[in-house]
């Protein structure tokens, strides 16, 4: 068995467990003594054999947030396979355990599993992936909905703890650099807590197994809009962010694959389960009032 905090075999198993949404579940489930946590050390996606070996006794839920997600790297010789392994040849190797054992399985799948043509993703649209990294989410969606008790919850932007383009575009206004940031992707932030409280009520109400679109909602901004925004919220100079197109953004640099342009998807079937998003401008706020309260951030990643 799994042993969860109490000692006893896990009801929940959560892979993954150091993420983003990770982190965000176990914020979520603190009080929780029925969970187990298990990051790469405990069971690494990249050897979905060995995800067999684990005695998966009492189980009655996997929640998969454990995804290869450098989606630059993954169009490398060696970064393709390890994202194939990781987000389709594990997700399969885990509907076969969740179908043989009677268990539900919570896998994360991402908008880029789509070209960004159409104006909100449904759940039902062709899959259309523009680089190798939407190639497996797309390939891992496919294998997981073999499973019988699956939940594929389809996410965008994901903004949670550490390193991430909200708390960048902060730390990049308090120290006076100013960002030219692609203003032509347009979606919504899904802020992790919020994906981690739909991925708990989909579990709680039992829903239909099946895909399920989930990210704050709101109007659908741009990169850039969302960075002069942070800027403002800060007290800064919106207009110290200056909007590119993505073509000008990524020129002369080599490796980079295709982004969609826009991954704002259609929540109705989300909110027919009962689930109301929260706006995800309204979030931001609060998540950069937070980020001020403790400090200016110290993380300077790169702008996705
Ligand atoms: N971050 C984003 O903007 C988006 C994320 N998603 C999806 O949301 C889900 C959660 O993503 P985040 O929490 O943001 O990602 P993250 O990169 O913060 O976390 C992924 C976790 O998977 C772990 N991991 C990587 N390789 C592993 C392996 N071989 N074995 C076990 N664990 C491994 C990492 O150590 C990390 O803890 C993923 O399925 C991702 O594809 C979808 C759309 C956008």
């Amino acid at each position: 068995m799994v042993a969860a905090a109490s000692g006893g075999p896990a009801r929940v198993v959560v892979l993954g467990a150091n993420g983003q949404l990770g982190r965000a579940l176990r914020a979520r489930w603190a009080e929780r003594d029925d969970v187990a946590w298990l990051g790469r050390d405990q069971a690494d996606l990249e050897r979905p054999e060995s995800l067999g070996s684990i005695d998966w006794t009492g189980c009655e839920a996997i929640v998969n947030a454990a995804a290869y997600t450098a989606v630059d790297a993954a169009e490398t010789p060696e970064g393709r396979i390890a994202a194939w392994q990781v987000n389709a040849v594990a997700p399969a190797a885990l509907a076969r355990i969740a179908a043989d054992q009677g268990i539900g399985l919570v896998h994360v799948s991402s908008d880029y599993v789509f070209d960004g043509t159409r104006p909100e993703h449904r759940e039902d649209e062709p899959f259309s992936p523009l680089s190798v990294y939407g190639q497996s989410k797309a390939a891992g969606d496919i294998a997981v909905a073999t499973a019988p008790r699956h939940w594929i919850v389809r996410t965008s932007w994901v903004v949670g703890e550490g390193r991430n383009f909200v708390a960048t575009m902060a730390s990049l206004a308090e120290r006076g650099i100013d960002p030219t940031v692609v203003g032509d992707q347009v979606g919504r932030l899904t802020f992790a807590a919020e994906l981690a409280r739909a991925i708990d009520h989909l579990l709680a109400v039992d829903a239909p197994a099946g895909t399920y679109n989930v990210s704050n909602a709101g109007e659908p901004r741009s990169w850039a809009e969302i960075a002069q925004r942070v800027f403002e919220r800060t007290g800064h100079d919106p207009a110290r962010v200056t909007p590119v197109t993505t073509a000008a953004y990524f020129a002369g640099k080599d490796g980079i694959a295709p982004r969609p342009e826009q991954s704002a998807m259609d929540l109705s079937r989300l909110r027919a389960t009962g689930f109301e998003p929260e706006d995800h401008e309204a979030a931001l706020d609060a998540y950069v009032d937070a980020l001020s309260a403790g400090g200016p951030p110290q993380d300077a990643a790169a702008v996705r």
